[in-house]
């Protein structure tokens, strides 16, 4: 009998409660196939806690992720927020519960299925073995520096800063160095050393740990060649590891290099196993409530979640498995849809991988 493992589920505002709706249909279809036990507690958060509870992120919504072993989460923001000040606005308690619980490594795999090819701005031949990770530093820069306004010479001014320490550039670098290893062993480090001295520092850093990982092919890439080589050479890249602003960039990017968002999960971890997962994509205001959303993206945030944090390996690969199948067989939501006349809700999708699932 395997031991009972507690998940905070966190919906979240717009599309995020119908795709984790679809993620917990896998939890469930887990434990009838492998007999695996999952505990899953709710909790408010993102917009619909400030219109309940007064703060993006309320005390008992952090104590109940600091009490589970993972926490899975849909996505937060929306129009109705928007025009809030910073600390009514569900963006800052996303901010706030990955700076809280120390997730300060993102990994964001982008692997491209061979039948999803046609749902890419890409050729197929451009696309051919591509299978990437980016790898985003989640708690510093710019997203964390000191903000403010100010009176300048030519009135208002407003200042974003960007900081960050040896420290906190030395455990992302090794996290993506260890990942490197366990896969193609190349690393590509984007940075803007060019122009910022946070980049330098970044650079100076990741050439420093390099030297402990000796088999690692190791690239120094400038952010805007790079947002430019991973649509003309996406296949070049294994694992590319950057700041917090450029990884958030740079991973949307990549999604549309796998079809669509929606088809792009996310790990959130710190020095533990504990962990968050997350689709990559937002809330998706513009077809929320339409049951159109692809919970591809969460389910394998799923997959990910029992790798990485449960050591449910078999179980991470009967997800990834049925997704495969249910792919291949032509099944399709509105975003990776060609003739979209004939594209899936949400839940028929869902519903279609748990029925692929096998043990
Ligand atoms: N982790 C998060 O919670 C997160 C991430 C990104 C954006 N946001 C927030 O979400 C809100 C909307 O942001 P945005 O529109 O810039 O980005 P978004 O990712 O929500 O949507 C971008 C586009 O992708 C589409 N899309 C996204 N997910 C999809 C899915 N699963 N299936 C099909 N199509 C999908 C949307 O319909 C939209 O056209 C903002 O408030 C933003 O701050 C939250
Ligand atoms: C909503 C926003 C704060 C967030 C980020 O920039 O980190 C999102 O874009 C993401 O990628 O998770
Ligand atoms: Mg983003």
């Amino acid at each position: 009998m395997s031991e009972v493992k507690k998940i905070a589920v966190l919906g979240g505002d717009g599309i995020g409660p119908e795709v984790v709706g679809e993620a917990l249909k896998v939890l469930q279809k887990t434990e009838e196939l492998f007999g695996y036990k999952f505990e899953t507690e709710h909790g408010l958060f993102g917009g619909i806690a400030i219109d309940e509870k007064g703060t993006p992120l309320p005390q008992e919504t952090l104590d109940l992720c600091k009490s589970a072993d993972a926490v899975l989460l849909g996505a937060v923001g929306g129009p109705k927020w928007d025009n809030n000040s910073k600390e009514l606005r569900p963006e800052t308690g996303l901010l706030g519960i990955r700076k809280e619980l120390g997730l300060f490594s993102n990994i964001r795999p982008a692997n491209v299925f061979d039948c999803l090819k046609e749902a890419s701005t890409l050729k197929p031949e451009v696309l051919e073995g591509t299978d990437l990770i980016v790898v985003r530093e989640l708690t510093g820069g710019i997203y964390f520096g000191e903000k403010f306004r100010r009176e300048g010479a030519n009135g208002e001014e407003a200042v974003d800063t960007c900081a960050y320490s040896v420290q906190e550039i030395e455990r992302i670098a090794r996290q993506a160095f260890d990942i490197a290893m366990t896969r193609g062993k190349k690393l590509a480090s984007v940075d803007k050393a060019n122009v910022l001295e946070t980049s330098r520092l970044w650079r100076e850093v990741v050439i420093r740990v390099a030297e402990e990982y000796p088999e690692v092919e190791l690239e120094h890439i400038l952010v805007d060649n790079c947002a430019m080589q991973l649509l003309r050479r996406p296949s070049s890249f294994d694992v590319i590891v950057t700041e917090n602003m450029f990884g958030d960039i740079l991973s949307d990017e990549a999604a549309m290099l796998t079809g669509s968002i929606g088809m792009l999960s996310s790990a959130s971890l710190g020095e533990g196993s504990f962990g968050l997962y997350e689709p990559v994509h937002g809330s998706a205001p513009d077809i929320a409530g339409q049951e159109i959303s692809n919970p591809i993206a969460t389910i394998l945030s799923v997959a990910l979640m029992f790798r990485l944090t449960f050591g449910y390996h078999d179980a991470a690969k009967s997800i990834e498995d049925a997704v495969e199948e249910v792919l291949n067989a032509g099944n399709r939501t509105t975003d990776i849809a060609v003739d979209k006349s004939k594209a899936l809700s949400t839940s028929q999708m869902g519903d279609l991988i748990i029925a692929a699932m096998k043990k």
